[in-house]
């Protein structure tokens, strides 16, 4: 039966109708709408959108239909003005209706626009994930994220109703679950009811989405969230309860640019980090925060608070709504269903950021002969030991630090000065998202060059970064490590620099053959295709160089292996195979390249000049210089080992050196 629960607001009350199926109920709650506008994703929008537009097109209403991107990043106020936009050409006006069918980000974003499109118009949600269903959606905090601080621009501007219908449950993603769920079971840690053992014991029932269980935990959620609106509805004071976990977890949004993790996820990390620091107060032991964890492992929902730098972490905080007079604010829990809102001291705060550290951001460079790279991810760390949980973001500048290193075996200033600025930029990058540990490598460039030590000078005055400049063997390494994450077996791994290429044999942690071969897309460009002559003549020249440099590896051709590449002239050759203009790293990651794919591009490199070739869809033009050389390093690399196709990886030495 469908649950009505009511919101009781004096004159901004609103029923908030609860059930499996209830979607139809919609064209009952519009009907003194003339105009009005539905605001979805393209996510959610794909899947919902014509029925719900059929429902209200049945109404015989003028319905328009607005869709944004994906993802938290699209919470902004460049979003909102889309919308606006939008309703000025098309005559809305302050009877007009806007109608939010989405998850958290559109249901923030859709309210946000109704409070302040013409000074306020109605709105109503229909929430489709979790998350929006027990949290989002209730309450009327409306908000876009400012990219310094989160849910910075908004309102306190309630709904005309909301309308929770569980089988839109039925599509969301396992993370989009997780993420609901950490909201949840923060409801269960603000009242001192038996709802956090209701989640414990009834925790396969709810991850199955089985009806009975999940439409009780919403109802359960709906109504603790209801009653603490109905007696704060402004936040002046009992409601900040609602925000336990968001200190920390806010912090950690914003640094990672809203794209780290989902709200959430960042929540589950902050009712921990919260626990931490109740634990530091004296206010709970050590039992409670096994507690916290038991549930969010009940859930496989990763709850570990997560070490950023202490400064950048501070700043972040202190930009927090509840924070008065410039101290912050938390919401502390201090027993079974209790919390308490209190400022905590900077000092406290950095002793248990000191404390984590088994979770960390971590930043890693790569500074090649072609290109300067930049990682940032989460990993865990144990006994010195590290692997990554959390992916964040690459970044790639083509600098080409090692343009001439070969014929005058030093770095031209003007590399050095173009990579410098790359590098500046980069440490910006990781102080923004509160990096808390680093590791930049140079690689053949810097090591074969006389003035290494100068760059190397002048990279630390101007960055502050400290360049490690690592051998080939080291090298070979490290790009081993990353690209054998995930794959079983033998494999040999080929990484095709600007100026050396490695190569290394063996299984996870057993290599062997390793060898660094003076051969690169930038080498062998400057050595033989000066000019960009690419005449046969030259080719055949290269081809015999190439193959007499790499004769060594002809005897692992025998082996059974699967051959894998990494780096950008394979992960090129993909993109350009496949015409991709957005790179799309999941799509790249596994591409079985066959040979017959890469004489195909080595055609349509050839029968264009330099400029031409710029204009190649898939290549990045910084790198329509050496693709051809690299390319051909590749073809002469596969005909040398046999083989008829490579797997491409994604995994290169960034993600080696994040594990170190
Ligand atoms: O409704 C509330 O009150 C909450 O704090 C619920 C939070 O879960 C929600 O994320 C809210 O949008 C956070 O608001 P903010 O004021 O901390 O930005
Ligand atoms: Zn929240």
């Amino acid at each position: 039966m469908m649950k009505e629960i009511r919101m009781d607001l004096g004159d901004r009350s609103y029923p908030i109708l609860l059930d499996k199926g209830i979607i139809g109920e919609l064209k009952n709650y519009v009907t003194k709408y003339e105009k009005i506008i539905l605001v979805s994703n393209t996510k959610v929008g794909a899947l919902y959108s014509e029925k719900v537009l059929d429902i209200l097109e049945n109404t015989g209403k003028n319905i328009s239909y607005f869709e944004i991107s994906d993802g938290e990043e699209h919470k902004s106020i460049e979003s909102a003005f889309g919308i606006y936009d939008f309703m000025v050409e098309n005559d809305f006006d302050r009877s007009s209706l806007i109608i939010s069918l989405g998850g958290g980000v559109i249901t923030d974003l859709g309210g946000y626009v109704a409070a302040t499109y013409m000074r306020g118009i109605d709105f109503i949600q229909i929430p489709t994930s979790l998350l929006s269903q027990v949290d989002a959606s209730i309450g009327g905090k409306v908000a876009v994220n400012h990219p310094k601080a989160k849910n910075l621009i908004g309102a306190f501007y309630q709904p005309k109703l909301v309308l929770i219908d569980v089988d839109f449950l039925k599509t969301l993603p396992e993370k989009e679950f997780k993420a609901g769920m950490g909201e949840i079971i923060k409801h269960s840690f603000l009242k001192d009811d038996d709802y956090y053992d209701y989640l414990v014991e009834n925790a396969q029932a709810v991850k199955d989405l089985q009806p009975e269980e999940i439409i009780e935990v919403i109802k359960r959620s709906c109504v603790i969230k209801k009653n603490i609106v109905e007696e704060d509805e402004k936040e002046k004071g009992i409601r900040a309860i609602v925000n336990l976990g968001h200190t920390y977890a806010h912090a950690l949004e914003t640094a990672t640019e809203y794209k780290g993790y989902s709200h959430g996820e960042a929540v589950a990390k902050g009712i921990i980090y919260e626990i931490l620091l109740s634990q530091k107060l004296g206010y709970v032991e050590k039992e409670f925060l096994d507690r916290g964890k038991i549930i969010f492992d009940k859930y496989e929902i990763d709850c570990e608070p997560v070490k950023i730098e202490i400064e950048r972490l501070i700043a972040l905080m202190k930009k927090d709504k509840k924070n008065t007079g410039g101290k912050i604010k938390f919401v502390l829990p201090t027993g079974k269903g209790t919390v308490s809102v209190e400022d905590v001291s900077e000092d406290i705060i950095r002793e248990i950021n000191q404390e984590i550290d088994n979770r960390v951001i971590k930043g890693v460079v790569d500074i090649g002969t072609n290109s300067c790279r930049l990682f940032i991810s989460e990993v865990e760390k144990n006994e010195n030991k590290y692997s990554i949980k959390r992916k964040f973001r690459k970044y790639l500048e083509i600098t080409k630090l090692g343009e001439d290193v070969n014929k005058n075996g030093y770095l031209l200033d003007s590399a050095i000065n173009r990579t410098v600025d790359v590098l500046k930029n980069y440490s910006e990058k990781m102080a923004s998202y509160g990096v808390a540990e680093k590791l930049v490598c140079a690689t053949s460039a810097t090591r074969d060059s006389s003035n290494r030590e100068d760059f190397i000078r002048k990279v630390k005055n101007e960055s502050g970064l400290e360049i490690k400049c690592i051998t080939g063997d080291e090298e070979a390494s490290l790009s081993f490590k990353g690209a054998s994450d995930d794959i079983e077996g033998e494999l040999l791994l080929i990484d095709i620099g600007g100026g050396s290429t490695e190569f290394i044999n063996g299984s996870k942690n057993d290599i062997n053959f390793m060898k660094s071969f003076d051969i690169g897309a930038v080498r062998v460009t400057e050595k033989f295709f000066v000019n960009d002559n690419h005449c046969e003549e030259n080719i055949k020249l290269a081809e015999q160089w190439v193959k007499s440099q790499i004769k060594e590896a002809k005897d692992l051709s025998k082996r059974d292996f699967i051959l894998v590449g990494v780096a950008g002239t394979v992960t090129t050759n993909v993109t350009v195979y496949e015409k991709m203009v957005d790179y799309d790293p999941e799509k790249v990651h596994m591409y079985n390249l066959t040979m017959a794919n890469v004489e195909e591009n080595i055609k349509l490199y050839l029968s264009k000049n330099i400029e031409e070739r710029k204009k190649i869809k898939g290549l990045p033009p910084k790198r329509a210089e050496v693709i051809i050389a690299g390319t051909f390093i590749l073809k002469w690399i596969m005909e040398t080992l046999e083989r008829d196709e490579i797997l491409v990886s994604e995994n290169d030495i960034l993600e080696g050196m994040m594990e170190s």
